[in-house]
């Protein structure tokens, strides 16, 4: 089917791995599935893929850990079981990855770490340079300093939000049913498994309901979740963690559980995050700087700005405008206004000697960066 070959061209994928999947039926973390796992990463590797992995299973492997006799309702509590479980869970990726000499990076964050624009570039910068060091990162929820995901228990929102940071895409959900049925199969023998769906399709939340014991967000959260992705232009493939090999089955096309298509007329990444927000300032450029900007698509250096407006943050959104007025573009600033109003009109070389810190050398990269054409 075609549209199951094209996940073959799909370069940087989130896997979101979930409790449900991870754990032995609530008897700790299930070690082989993390092994399986890691090999199939591995395969997709490989073949040139970004992978970044999303993995619950820090409360469930902690409730084992601390003798719990079931997952605690107390806030506080499952807080202190994700921080036990967190440690082992990570421990046991290190060593599963380790025959194939991959190098693991733990990333625990917050839904407002990203919804805050500083701690989104820094964020996503991180990641970045995770995946160019060819390390794979794990990430999950910082269960300790926020409680959405863990009395919820959705880290598919959580996958769907590193999907629109890093411009995955695809995001591959893992959980342990087959994908997304007419109905709870739990409860429901007669549903039927859908093969494919549009991502914004807004019936398929009536199919849906909330989940197992120890994950618990269930179907609902998944199906909004492929919808958060579908905005940054990442389709959703719902599937059986279970099934043997089916990362590396979905990668040779077969077809194996929900796939949900981004809609298309979704504004990429660039445009949502330009739409999203109001501009907190104006960088004024000079002739030159304009012209590589709309002509060449390159990022912004600080030596193409003449003056700036504004009292930016790092990480907000500003408008670049050319010696006419006219703005060529909008993008998301890697410095404050105090750090630009030194280093504008500088090669980026003098930027460490000038601010006593190596930043980066745009003051706003290209990926950041959206060009009116
Ligand atoms: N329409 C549906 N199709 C498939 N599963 C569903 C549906 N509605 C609810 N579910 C439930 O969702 C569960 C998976 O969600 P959850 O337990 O939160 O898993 P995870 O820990 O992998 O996120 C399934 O075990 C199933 O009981
Ligand atoms: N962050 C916590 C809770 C997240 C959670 O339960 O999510 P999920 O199982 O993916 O629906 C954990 O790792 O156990």
């Amino acid at each position: 089917m075609s549209e199951r070959s094209a996940i073959k061209d799909k370069r940087r994928w989130i896997i979101k791995v979930g409790s449900a999947l991870l754990t032995n039926d609530g008897k700790g973390l299930h070690i082989p599935a993390i092994t399986e796992l890691a090999e199939q990463i591995a395969f997709l590797r490989d073949k040139g893929i970004d992978v970044i992995l999303v993995s619950s299973g820090s409360v469930a492997a902690g409730v084992t850990q601390l003798g719990m006799k079931a997952r605690p309702v107390k806030v506080n509590e499952l807080q202190a079981a994700a921080a036990v479980g967190q440690a082992s869970l990570v421990r046991h990726y290190e060593d599963a990855f380790q025959p194939y000499r991959i190098n693991i990076a733990q990333v625990l964050l917050t839904h407002s770490d990203i919804a805050n624009r500083e701690r989104y570039l820094n964020a996503r910068s991180t990641l970045i340079k995770l995946l160019e060091l060819e390390v794979l990162t794990v990430i999950n929820e910082n269960d300790t300093v926020a409680t959405d995901e863990i009395c919820f228990g959705d880290n598919d929102s959580l996958g769907a939000l590193v999907a629109n940071l890093v411009e995955a895409d695809l995001l591959v959900i893992l959980t342990d049913q087959n994908g997304l049925y007419t109905a709870d199969p739990r409860s429901n023998p007669d549903a039927e498994l859908l093969f494919e769906a549009q991502a914004d399709d807004e019936s398929l939340m009536a199919m849906a309901s909330g989940g197992s014991k120890l994950g618990r967000g269930g179907m609902l959260t998944k199906l909004s979740a492929a919808q958060k992705a579908s905005r940054s232009g990442a389709s959703t493939v719902i599937a059986n963690g279970r099934e043997e090999r089916v990362l590396e089955r979905l990668y040779a096309g077969e077809l194996l559980g929900t796939y949900l298509h981004a809609s298309e007329r979704v504004a990429s990444r660039k445009q949502w995050m330009a739409g999203q927000m109001k501009i907190s300032g104006t960088l004024h450029l000079d002739a030159g700087a304009s012209k590589v900007l709309k002509e060449a698509g390159k990022s912004l250096l600080p030596v193409g700005v003449t003056s700036i407006d504004g009292q930016f943050k790092r990480g907000e959104l500003v408008s670049c405008v050319d010696p006419e007025g006219n703005e060529v573009g909008r993008g998301l600033v890697n410095y404050h206004a105090d750090e630009a109003s030194k280093i504008i009109g500088k090669p980026s070389e003098q930027i460490t000697e000038i601010l006593a810190y190596g930043g980066p050398d745009e003051l706003i990269h290209r990926d950041n960066l959206v060009v009116h054409r």
